[in-house]
Protein backbone atom coordinates (compact mmCIF):
# COMPACT_ATOMS: atom_id res chain seq x y z
CA UNK A 1 0.00 0.00 0.00
CA UNK A 2 1.27 3.22 -1.14
CA UNK A 3 0.82 5.93 1.77
CA UNK A 4 0.89 9.86 1.04
CA UNK A 5 1.76 11.35 4.30
CA UNK A 6 0.61 15.48 4.92
CA UNK A 7 4.42 16.51 6.66
CA UNK A 8 2.29 18.34 9.60
CA UNK A 9 1.58 14.51 10.68
CA UNK A 10 3.53 14.33 14.29
CA UNK A 11 5.02 11.01 14.29
CA UNK A 12 3.13 10.07 10.65
CA UNK A 13 6.23 8.01 9.74
CA UNK A 14 6.70 6.00 12.77
CA UNK A 15 3.35 5.00 13.29
CA UNK A 16 2.66 4.14 9.55
CA UNK A 17 6.04 2.75 7.90
CA UNK A 18 5.16 -1.32 8.88
CA UNK A 19 1.86 -0.26 6.77
CA UNK A 20 2.69 0.57 3.54
CA UNK A 21 5.40 2.98 1.64
CA UNK A 22 5.40 6.17 2.94
CA UNK A 23 5.80 9.15 1.08
CA UNK A 24 5.32 13.27 3.09
CA UNK A 25 4.39 15.89 1.05
CA UNK A 26 4.13 19.66 2.05
CA UNK A 27 0.81 21.33 1.25
CA UNK A 28 2.11 23.91 -0.55
CA UNK A 29 3.70 21.58 -2.92
CA UNK A 30 1.37 18.39 -3.62
CA UNK A 31 2.10 17.18 -7.07
CA UNK A 32 -0.54 14.88 -9.29
CA UNK A 33 1.82 12.52 -9.96
CA UNK A 34 2.63 11.98 -6.12
CA UNK A 35 -1.96 11.31 -6.06
CA UNK A 36 -1.41 9.53 -8.87
CA UNK A 37 0.21 6.87 -7.08
CA UNK A 38 -0.48 6.74 -3.72
CA UNK A 39 -3.85 4.12 -2.50
CA UNK A 40 -4.47 6.45 1.02
CA UNK A 41 -3.47 10.04 1.56
CA UNK A 42 -3.17 11.14 5.47
CA UNK A 43 -3.58 14.86 5.29
CA UNK A 44 -4.60 17.25 7.92
CA UNK A 45 -6.87 20.34 7.28
CA UNK A 46 -4.40 22.51 5.13
CA UNK A 47 -4.34 20.33 2.66
CA UNK A 48 -7.59 20.98 0.55
CA UNK A 49 -9.32 17.89 -1.21
CA UNK A 50 -12.07 18.75 -3.96
CA UNK A 51 -11.86 18.58 -7.93
CA UNK A 52 -9.81 21.57 -8.73
CA UNK A 53 -6.94 20.24 -5.93
CA UNK A 54 -6.76 16.57 -7.39
CA UNK A 55 -6.57 15.05 -10.42
CA UNK A 56 -9.81 12.64 -11.26
CA UNK A 57 -9.64 8.95 -11.65
CA UNK A 58 -6.93 7.49 -9.25
CA UNK A 59 -6.26 4.63 -7.56
CA UNK A 60 -7.07 6.46 -4.12
CA UNK A 61 -9.01 4.30 -1.98
CA UNK A 62 -9.01 6.19 1.00
CA UNK A 63 -8.35 9.97 2.34
CA UNK A 64 -8.49 9.97 5.53
CA UNK A 65 -8.08 13.33 8.13
CA UNK A 66 -5.88 13.52 11.40
CA UNK A 67 -8.01 16.69 12.48
CA UNK A 68 -12.29 16.93 14.03
CA UNK A 69 -12.89 19.86 11.25
CA UNK A 70 -13.57 17.77 7.79
CA UNK A 71 -14.84 21.11 5.95
CA UNK A 72 -11.52 20.80 3.46
CA UNK A 73 -12.82 17.68 1.94
CA UNK A 74 -15.37 18.15 -0.58
CA UNK A 75 -16.94 14.46 0.38
CA UNK A 76 -19.52 14.92 -3.00
CA UNK A 77 -16.43 14.78 -4.88
CA UNK A 78 -15.10 11.87 -3.13
CA UNK A 79 -18.11 10.02 -2.98
CA UNK A 80 -17.98 10.81 -7.46
CA UNK A 81 -14.66 9.20 -7.31
CA UNK A 82 -15.64 6.11 -5.35
CA UNK A 83 -12.77 7.57 -2.46
CA UNK A 84 -14.02 6.73 0.92
CA UNK A 85 -12.95 9.41 3.98
CA UNK A 86 -12.10 9.00 7.52
CA UNK A 87 -11.54 12.03 9.72
CA UNK A 88 -10.52 12.06 13.63
CA UNK A 89 -13.43 13.41 15.64
CA UNK A 90 -12.56 14.20 19.13
CA UNK A 91 -8.81 14.23 18.80
CA UNK A 92 -8.43 17.79 20.24
CA UNK A 93 -10.89 18.49 21.71
CA UNK A 94 -9.10 18.34 25.17
CA UNK A 95 -7.12 21.11 23.65
CA UNK A 96 -9.81 23.55 22.52
CA UNK A 97 -11.27 23.23 25.81
CA UNK A 98 -8.15 24.03 27.44
CA UNK A 99 -7.60 27.02 25.13
CA UNK A 100 -10.74 28.24 26.41
CA UNK A 101 -10.41 27.64 30.18
CA UNK A 102 -6.71 29.00 29.84
CA UNK A 103 -8.83 32.17 27.87
CA UNK A 104 -11.73 32.33 30.99
CA UNK A 105 -8.89 32.65 33.22
CA UNK A 106 -7.05 35.33 31.47
CA UNK A 107 -10.31 37.36 31.05
CA UNK A 108 -10.62 36.97 34.92
CA UNK A 109 -7.68 38.45 35.41
CA UNK A 110 -7.85 41.39 33.27
CA UNK A 111 -11.45 41.91 35.52
CA UNK A 112 -13.57 41.33 31.64
CA UNK A 113 -15.06 38.07 33.60
CA UNK A 114 -15.87 36.93 37.29
CA UNK A 115 -15.80 33.19 36.59
CA UNK A 116 -17.68 32.55 39.98
CA UNK A 117 -20.52 34.47 38.35
CA UNK A 118 -20.65 34.16 34.72
CA UNK A 119 -22.30 31.95 31.99
CA UNK A 120 -20.81 30.45 29.42
CA UNK A 121 -22.94 29.63 26.20
CA UNK A 122 -21.42 26.86 24.37
CA UNK A 123 -22.68 26.64 20.56
CA UNK A 124 -22.32 22.91 19.63
CA UNK A 125 -21.76 20.46 21.97
CA UNK A 126 -19.99 17.79 20.34
CA UNK A 127 -16.68 16.30 20.98
CA UNK A 128 -15.33 20.29 21.33
CA UNK A 129 -17.76 21.48 23.58
CA UNK A 130 -18.34 18.32 25.96
CA UNK A 131 -15.14 18.42 27.16
CA UNK A 132 -15.29 22.02 27.73
CA UNK A 133 -18.67 21.32 29.80
CA UNK A 134 -16.52 18.68 31.55
CA UNK A 135 -13.78 21.22 32.57
CA UNK A 136 -16.26 24.09 33.51
CA UNK A 137 -18.17 21.31 35.81
CA UNK A 138 -15.14 20.25 37.00
CA UNK A 139 -14.54 24.08 38.38
CA UNK A 140 -18.13 25.02 39.32
CA UNK A 141 -18.88 27.48 36.01
CA UNK A 142 -21.82 27.75 34.97
CA UNK A 143 -22.63 27.64 31.19
CA UNK A 144 -25.67 26.69 28.32
CA UNK A 145 -25.47 24.65 25.76
CA UNK A 146 -26.99 25.37 22.21
CA UNK A 147 -26.98 22.61 19.47
CA UNK A 148 -30.13 22.57 17.72
CA UNK A 149 -28.84 18.81 15.22
CA UNK A 150 -28.71 16.75 18.73
CA UNK A 151 -31.39 18.53 20.70
CA UNK A 152 -33.15 16.55 17.58
CA UNK A 153 -31.89 13.44 18.61
CA UNK A 154 -32.21 11.33 22.30
CA UNK A 155 -29.21 13.53 24.00
CA UNK A 156 -30.42 14.37 27.51
CA UNK A 157 -28.60 17.04 28.19
CA UNK A 158 -30.46 21.01 28.81
CA UNK A 159 -30.32 22.65 25.54
CA UNK A 160 -30.85 26.58 24.92
CA UNK A 161 -31.80 28.62 21.38
CA UNK A 162 -29.16 30.80 20.05
CA UNK A 163 -30.42 33.69 21.04
CA UNK A 164 -30.79 33.15 24.47
CA UNK A 165 -26.46 32.15 24.87
CA UNK A 166 -26.10 35.33 23.00
CA UNK A 167 -26.81 37.04 26.07
CA UNK A 168 -24.43 34.62 27.73
CA UNK A 169 -22.03 36.42 29.79
CA UNK A 170 -19.18 34.63 27.42
CA UNK A 171 -20.35 33.32 23.86
CA UNK A 172 -18.13 30.28 22.45
CA UNK A 173 -18.48 28.61 19.64
CA UNK A 174 -17.70 24.66 18.56
CA UNK A 175 -19.40 24.25 15.89
CA UNK A 176 -18.11 22.58 12.32
CA UNK A 177 -18.20 24.69 9.13
CA UNK A 178 -21.23 23.46 7.20
CA UNK A 179 -22.26 25.27 4.06
CA UNK A 180 -25.72 24.42 3.44
CA UNK A 181 -28.38 22.37 4.85
CA UNK A 182 -31.13 23.03 7.99
CA UNK A 183 -28.06 23.49 10.38
CA UNK A 184 -25.86 25.49 7.94
CA UNK A 185 -23.40 27.33 9.90
CA UNK A 186 -21.51 30.15 7.43
CA UNK A 187 -22.03 33.51 9.15
CA UNK A 188 -24.01 31.53 11.80
CA UNK A 189 -23.00 34.73 13.93
CA UNK A 190 -24.07 37.56 11.38
CA UNK A 191 -24.65 41.01 12.35
CA UNK A 192 -27.67 40.86 13.97
CA UNK A 193 -26.22 38.46 16.33
CA UNK A 194 -23.33 40.34 16.50
CA UNK A 195 -25.40 44.06 17.14
CA UNK A 196 -27.24 41.71 20.58
CA UNK A 197 -23.50 41.70 21.68
CA UNK A 198 -22.16 44.35 24.20
CA UNK A 199 -18.79 45.49 25.72
CA UNK A 200 -19.72 43.44 28.84
CA UNK A 201 -19.37 40.40 26.85
CA UNK A 202 -16.78 37.80 25.40
CA UNK A 203 -17.04 35.87 21.99
CA UNK A 204 -14.41 32.99 21.55
CA UNK A 205 -14.15 31.00 18.05
CA UNK A 206 -12.25 28.51 18.08
CA UNK A 207 -13.61 26.52 15.04
CA UNK A 208 -13.99 27.58 12.02
CA UNK A 209 -13.88 31.64 10.70
CA UNK A 210 -16.41 31.34 7.97
CA UNK A 211 -18.72 30.69 11.56
CA UNK A 212 -18.70 34.50 11.69
CA UNK A 213 -19.51 36.88 9.27
CA UNK A 214 -15.41 38.53 9.71
CA UNK A 215 -17.27 42.16 7.95
CA UNK A 216 -19.68 42.29 10.17
CA UNK A 217 -17.25 41.48 12.79
CA UNK A 218 -15.04 44.14 11.89
CA UNK A 219 -17.78 46.67 11.19
CA UNK A 220 -19.41 45.89 15.26
CA UNK A 221 -15.93 46.22 16.80
CA UNK A 222 -15.38 49.25 15.27
CA UNK A 223 -18.70 50.59 16.86
CA UNK A 224 -19.50 51.59 20.36
CA UNK A 225 -19.85 48.95 22.87
CA UNK A 226 -18.05 46.39 20.77
CA UNK A 227 -18.05 43.09 23.17
CA UNK A 228 -14.75 41.47 23.73
CA UNK A 229 -13.48 39.20 20.74
CA UNK A 230 -10.86 35.98 20.65
CA UNK A 231 -10.02 34.36 17.29
CA UNK A 232 -8.16 31.77 16.88
CA UNK A 233 -9.52 30.53 13.43
CA UNK A 234 -10.10 33.22 10.36
CA UNK A 235 -11.70 33.96 6.95
CA UNK A 236 -9.68 32.82 4.03
CA UNK A 237 -6.78 31.14 6.25
CA UNK A 238 -3.84 31.76 5.80
CA UNK A 239 -4.18 35.07 3.91
CA UNK A 240 -6.33 36.41 6.80
CA UNK A 241 -7.52 39.92 7.41
CA UNK A 242 -4.93 41.76 9.29
CA UNK A 243 -7.61 44.69 10.01
CA UNK A 244 -8.95 42.52 13.13
CA UNK A 245 -5.42 42.29 15.18
CA UNK A 246 -5.86 45.39 16.26
CA UNK A 247 -10.09 45.21 16.94
CA UNK A 248 -9.47 42.03 18.73
CA UNK A 249 -8.26 41.17 22.57
CA UNK A 250 -6.72 38.28 21.41
CA UNK A 251 -5.93 36.41 18.25
CA UNK A 252 -3.85 33.11 17.64
CA UNK A 253 -2.80 31.39 14.56
CA UNK A 254 -5.74 28.62 14.76
CA UNK A 255 -3.49 26.36 17.28
CA UNK A 256 -6.89 25.91 19.61
CA UNK A 257 -6.22 21.88 19.29
CA UNK A 258 -2.21 21.91 18.82
CA UNK A 259 -1.24 20.05 22.07
CA UNK A 260 0.73 17.75 21.62
CA UNK A 261 -1.82 14.95 22.59
CA UNK A 262 -4.26 16.55 20.45
CA UNK A 263 -2.23 16.30 17.24
CA UNK A 264 -0.66 12.87 17.98
CA UNK A 265 -4.15 11.37 19.19
CA UNK A 266 -5.19 12.52 15.29
CA UNK A 267 -2.06 10.77 14.11
CA UNK A 268 -2.91 7.64 16.52
CA UNK A 269 -6.51 7.54 14.77
CA UNK A 270 -5.28 7.30 11.35
CA UNK A 271 -2.89 4.35 12.30
CA UNK A 272 -5.95 2.53 13.73
CA UNK A 273 -7.88 3.59 10.49
CA UNK A 274 -5.60 2.18 8.05
CA UNK A 275 -4.53 -0.59 10.49
CA UNK A 276 -7.97 -2.07 10.04
CA UNK A 277 -7.66 -1.12 6.46
CA UNK A 278 -4.44 -3.56 5.94
CA UNK A 279 -5.99 -5.97 8.57
CA UNK A 280 -3.09 -5.72 11.06
CA UNK A 281 -3.26 -5.77 14.83
CA UNK A 282 -2.70 -2.41 16.18
CA UNK A 283 0.61 -2.30 17.50
CA UNK A 284 1.60 1.38 18.50
CA UNK A 285 -0.05 3.49 21.22
CA UNK A 286 0.37 7.09 22.10
CA UNK A 287 2.48 6.36 24.98
CA UNK A 288 5.19 4.74 23.16
CA UNK A 289 5.50 8.42 21.60
CA UNK A 290 5.16 10.63 24.26
CA UNK A 291 7.14 10.83 27.47
CA UNK A 292 5.49 12.77 30.36
CA UNK A 293 7.15 16.12 31.19
CA UNK A 294 8.55 16.82 34.36
CA UNK A 295 5.92 16.99 37.53
CA UNK A 296 4.49 20.83 38.20
CA UNK A 297 4.78 21.37 41.87
CA UNK A 298 2.46 24.10 42.95
CA UNK A 299 2.23 26.03 46.17
CA UNK A 300 -1.53 27.16 46.27
CA UNK A 301 -2.52 30.17 48.35
CA UNK A 302 -5.52 28.36 50.14
CA UNK A 303 -4.84 24.74 49.96
CA UNK A 304 -7.17 23.81 52.69
CA UNK A 305 -10.46 25.80 50.68
CA UNK A 306 -13.26 23.45 49.40
CA UNK A 307 -12.68 24.36 46.09
CA UNK A 308 -9.58 26.57 43.81
CA UNK A 309 -9.73 29.94 44.09
CA UNK A 310 -9.91 31.95 40.78
CA UNK A 311 -6.05 32.87 41.64
CA UNK A 312 -5.24 29.51 42.46
CA UNK A 313 -6.80 27.86 39.62
CA UNK A 314 -4.89 30.66 37.35
CA UNK A 315 -1.30 29.15 39.51
CA UNK A 316 -2.15 26.14 38.02
CA UNK A 317 -3.53 25.87 34.96
CA UNK A 318 -1.76 29.10 33.17
CA UNK A 319 1.65 27.26 33.40
CA UNK A 320 0.34 24.28 31.98
CA UNK A 321 -1.37 27.22 29.40
CA UNK A 322 -0.98 29.80 28.47
CA UNK A 323 -3.47 31.73 25.51
CA UNK A 324 -1.62 34.95 26.02
CA UNK A 325 1.53 33.57 24.95
CA UNK A 326 0.70 32.73 21.76
CA UNK A 327 -1.19 36.05 20.50
CA UNK A 328 1.75 37.72 21.33
CA UNK A 329 4.06 35.66 19.17
CA UNK A 330 1.24 36.09 16.29
CA UNK A 331 1.32 40.05 17.07
CA UNK A 332 4.73 39.93 16.98
CA UNK A 333 5.50 37.52 13.64
CA UNK A 334 2.76 39.72 12.20
CA UNK A 335 3.84 43.02 12.84
CA UNK A 336 7.50 42.19 11.26
CA UNK A 337 6.23 40.71 8.34
CA UNK A 338 3.74 43.30 7.69
CA UNK A 339 6.67 46.25 8.35
CA UNK A 340 9.37 44.14 6.23
CA UNK A 341 6.81 43.05 2.91
CA UNK A 342 6.67 45.04 0.12
CA UNK A 343 3.78 47.63 -0.15
CA UNK A 344 1.37 46.36 -2.31
CA UNK A 345 -1.58 44.26 -1.28
CA UNK A 346 -0.30 40.89 -3.01
CA UNK A 347 2.74 40.90 -1.38
CA UNK A 348 1.22 42.07 1.93
CA UNK A 349 -0.89 39.49 1.76
CA UNK A 350 1.38 36.32 0.94
CA UNK A 351 3.70 37.68 3.48
CA UNK A 352 0.81 37.56 6.52
CA UNK A 353 -0.17 34.14 4.57
CA UNK A 354 4.05 32.86 5.24
CA UNK A 355 3.95 33.96 8.63
CA UNK A 356 0.41 32.61 9.83
CA UNK A 357 0.86 29.38 7.83
CA UNK A 358 4.88 29.00 9.32
CA UNK A 359 3.23 30.04 13.16
CA UNK A 360 1.43 26.72 12.78
CA UNK A 361 3.98 24.61 11.50
CA UNK A 362 6.32 25.63 14.07
CA UNK A 363 4.12 25.69 17.13
CA UNK A 364 5.34 25.20 20.12
CA UNK A 365 5.18 22.17 22.43
CA UNK A 366 2.15 22.29 24.56
CA UNK A 367 0.97 19.44 26.83
CA UNK A 368 -2.45 18.89 28.02
CA UNK A 369 -3.07 18.59 31.64
CA UNK A 370 -3.59 15.28 31.36
CA UNK A 371 0.44 15.12 30.98
CA UNK A 372 1.05 16.17 33.94
CA UNK A 373 1.70 15.23 37.63
CA UNK A 374 0.87 17.70 40.16
CA UNK A 375 2.90 18.10 43.36
CA UNK A 376 0.67 19.82 45.86
CA UNK A 377 1.12 21.24 49.84
CA UNK A 378 0.33 17.82 51.89
CA UNK A 379 -2.79 19.73 53.83
CA UNK A 380 -4.35 20.45 50.28
CA UNK A 381 -8.04 19.34 50.34
CA UNK A 382 -9.80 16.40 49.25
CA UNK A 383 -12.35 18.42 47.49
CA UNK A 384 -9.40 20.47 45.83
CA UNK A 385 -7.42 17.27 44.57
CA UNK A 386 -11.03 16.20 43.16
CA UNK A 387 -11.74 19.43 41.55
CA UNK A 388 -7.71 19.06 39.66
CA UNK A 389 -8.50 15.10 38.82
CA UNK A 390 -11.88 16.47 37.11
CA UNK A 391 -9.41 18.91 35.19
CA UNK A 392 -7.13 15.98 34.10
CA UNK A 393 -4.17 16.15 36.16
CA UNK A 394 -2.84 13.14 38.26
CA UNK A 395 -2.29 14.64 41.58
CA UNK A 396 0.59 13.29 44.06
CA UNK A 397 1.62 14.79 47.68
N1 LIG B 1 -9.26 25.67 16.25
C1 LIG B 1 -8.91 24.41 16.26
O1 LIG B 1 -7.73 24.10 16.37
C2 LIG B 1 -9.95 23.35 16.16
C3 LIG B 1 -11.16 23.59 15.55
N2 LIG B 1 -12.11 22.61 15.49
C4 LIG B 1 -13.39 22.94 14.83
O2 LIG B 1 -14.43 22.75 15.79
C5 LIG B 1 -15.47 22.01 15.19
C6 LIG B 1 -16.18 21.19 16.26
O3 LIG B 1 -15.33 20.16 16.68
P1 LIG B 1 -15.91 18.87 17.42
O4 LIG B 1 -16.63 19.25 18.65
O5 LIG B 1 -14.79 17.91 17.52
O6 LIG B 1 -16.97 18.37 16.34
P2 LIG B 1 -18.26 17.49 16.62
O7 LIG B 1 -18.75 17.07 15.29
O8 LIG B 1 -17.98 16.46 17.64
O9 LIG B 1 -19.31 18.51 17.26
C7 LIG B 1 -19.90 19.55 16.56
C8 LIG B 1 -21.27 19.81 17.15
O10 LIG B 1 -21.82 20.98 16.53
C9 LIG B 1 -23.21 20.74 16.40
N3 LIG B 1 -23.80 21.64 15.41
C10 LIG B 1 -23.84 21.49 14.07
N4 LIG B 1 -24.49 22.53 13.53
C11 LIG B 1 -24.87 23.34 14.54
C12 LIG B 1 -25.57 24.58 14.60
N5 LIG B 1 -26.04 25.18 13.50
N6 LIG B 1 -25.75 25.15 15.82
C13 LIG B 1 -25.29 24.56 16.94
N7 LIG B 1 -24.65 23.35 16.93
C14 LIG B 1 -24.43 22.77 15.74
C15 LIG B 1 -23.31 19.28 16.00
O11 LIG B 1 -24.62 18.75 16.22
C16 LIG B 1 -22.24 18.66 16.89
O12 LIG B 1 -22.79 18.19 18.10
C17 LIG B 1 -14.79 21.15 14.11
O13 LIG B 1 -15.68 20.83 13.06
C18 LIG B 1 -13.67 22.04 13.63
O14 LIG B 1 -14.10 22.84 12.56
C19 LIG B 1 -11.93 21.39 16.07
C20 LIG B 1 -10.76 21.10 16.69
C21 LIG B 1 -9.64 22.03 16.73
O1 LIG C 1 -9.00 19.40 13.98
C1 LIG C 1 -9.39 20.45 13.46
O2 LIG C 1 -10.48 20.60 12.93
C2 LIG C 1 -8.48 21.62 13.49
O3 LIG C 1 -8.90 22.73 13.29
C3 LIG C 1 -7.04 21.36 13.66
O4 LIG C 1 -6.54 21.95 14.80
C4 LIG C 1 -6.38 21.85 12.42
O5 LIG C 1 -5.02 21.69 12.46
P1 LIG C 1 -4.17 21.52 11.12
O6 LIG C 1 -4.66 20.29 10.49
O7 LIG C 1 -4.47 22.68 10.24
O8 LIG C 1 -2.78 21.42 11.60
Amino acid sequence: MKILLEDTIPFGKEYLSDLGDVKTYAWQSLAAQDIQDADVMAIRSTTQVNAHTMPANTRLQLVTTATAGTNHLDTAWLASQNIRWNSAGGCNAVAVAEYVVSTLLLAEKKGRVDTSRCTVGIVGAGHVGTALANKLDALGINYKLCDPPLEQTNDSRRFYPLAEILRCDVITLHVPYVKTGPYATGKLIDSDALACLNASQLLINACRGEVIDEQALISRLQSSNAPVVVLDVFNNEPAINPALFNLCWMVTPHIAGHSVEGKVRGTQIVYEQLCQLVNKPIKKQLSDFLAPPPPLSIALTCPTEKALSAKDLAKVMLPVYDVSEDDAAMRQAMADAIENAPKDNDALSKAIANTFSRLRKQYRIRRECSAYALQLQSDTSIEIRQQLSALGFSVTN
